[in-house]
């Protein structure tokens, strides 16, 4: 008896292009939502594009209410869930990075509302996708979480987000191909659930905004443009896997645990870009693909070593052999690198000296 069945949840509405900001008021009134809207930002996004939603909302008469917050904690999501009670608010707007995104993700699970997501960096691939991820203890991963119900990506603000923050977004994006590569060998080895459309989606994801990088250029919105619906399709794999496998493996592993050895570390993505070429070589050894990823990443303006990102070669190393134990999550770390393997791998795709 065939008795499979799955529950894909998706935004309903997905406006992306120059200045569709102005469009967020649109969106709600097409998605029905009625009564107060809580903002929740933090300060840069505040100033680069919260303010100015508010002032649409007031145009339009509804009283929009604003919340500001400094750090990615759970304090943080209960400061919003607080204000969200206290302002009477019917739904969410997150405006920002993925820290604000995520946090209005999370707050908004909880509450039971629906929520918007607008960002401001094309910088992560949370910008559509049903998880969430708020540092709790020693967690970093995310974890399952309401998805937006809709997305109002602006270009002409992503392209004027600093150029980093964009690259950041790019290496998140190629890091699907180690992603896909560890998700399949455990399919193999521990015959983990495997959704070939996912993992085809966002392989495919990452080949399209390889085969563009020549478009992808800093002050060019048609740059935000490509890595905008990059970072959309990729959110879309995971909501249709219903997990964060087609677009996190080992090089993710490794970024979140050089989040906890260094927390003022480097951005998420161009950390999981460089843990990306050292887990492509551990697939493929020397004639794999990892020359490849680093040279699209290196096209880009993405770090490729330790030094561009700005960490030591020693905590690169302690990530390395130690991060196969922060989530229940099997890749090409298996159970764990020792510390001359780690040397090796990091020394021969030059990550360190
Ligand atoms: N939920 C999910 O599925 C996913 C979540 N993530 C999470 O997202 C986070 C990474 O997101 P990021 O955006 O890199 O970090 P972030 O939210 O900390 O943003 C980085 C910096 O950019 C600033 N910024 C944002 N927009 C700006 C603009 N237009 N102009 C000037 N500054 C601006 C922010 O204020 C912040 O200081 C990590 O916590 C990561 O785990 C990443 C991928 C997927
Ligand atoms: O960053 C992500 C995908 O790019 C989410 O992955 P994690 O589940 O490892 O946090
Ligand atoms: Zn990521």
């Amino acid at each position: 008896m065939f008795e499979k069945s799955t529950w894909i949840r998706l935004p309903r509405n997905v406006v992306v292009g120059h200045g569709v900001r102005s469009s967020v008021v649109e969106v709600v009134d097409d998605l029905h939502l009625q009564g107060r809207p809580l903002l929740v930002t933090s300060p840069t996004p505040r100033k680069v594009a919260a303010d100015p939603v508010a002032a649409d909302f007031e145009a339009a008469g509804i009283d929009p209410a604003i919340v500001t917050i400094e750090t990615a904690t759970f304090d943080s999501v209960e400061r919003v869930i607080e204000t969200a009670e206290a302002e009477e608010a019917s739904y969410l707007v997150g405006v920002g990075g993925g820290k604000a995104i995520d946090i209005a993700k999370m707050a908004s699970d909880h509450l039971e509302m629906g929520f918007l997501s607008v960002p401001t960096a094309a910088s992560h691939d949370g910008i559509v996708s049903n998880r969430g991820s708020v540092p709790e203890g020693d967690t970093r991963h995310s974890v399952a979480a309401e998805p937006p119900l809709a997305v109002v990506a602006d270009t002409e603000i992503l392209a004027e987000a600093p150029w980093e923050l964009t690259t950041a977004g790019c290496a998140d994006i190629i890091s699907n191909y180690t992603a896909v590569m560890d998700w399949r060998l455990a399919t193999r080895l521990k015959d983990v659930e495997y959704s070939e459309y996912a993992a085809a989606l966002s392989e495919m994801t990452a080949e399209i905004l390889v085969d563009n990088a020549d478009l992808i250029r800093p002050g060019l919105e048609e740059s935000a443009w490509v890595v905008t619906k990059a970072l959309m399709s990729s959110g879309v794999a995971m909501s249709i896997a219903d997990s964060s496998r087609p677009a996190s493996g080992a090089e993710h592993l490794f970024s979140h645990q050089l989040d906890r050895l260094e927390p003022n570390g480097a951005l998420h993505g161009h950390q999981v870009g460089v843990g990306s070429i050292m887990t492509a070589y551990l697939h493929g050894g020397e004639d794999g693909v990892w020359q490849d990823i680093r040279a699209a990443l290196a096209s880009i303006d993405a770090p490729t070593t330790a030094a561009e990102l700005g960490i030591d070669d020693e905590t690169v190393i302690e990530a390395l052999t130690t991060c196969h134990e922060i989530r229940d999550r099997y890749t090409i770390l298996g159970d764990g690198m020792n510390e001359r393997a780690a040397h090796e791998v990091a020394r021969k795709t030059g990550v360190i000296d």
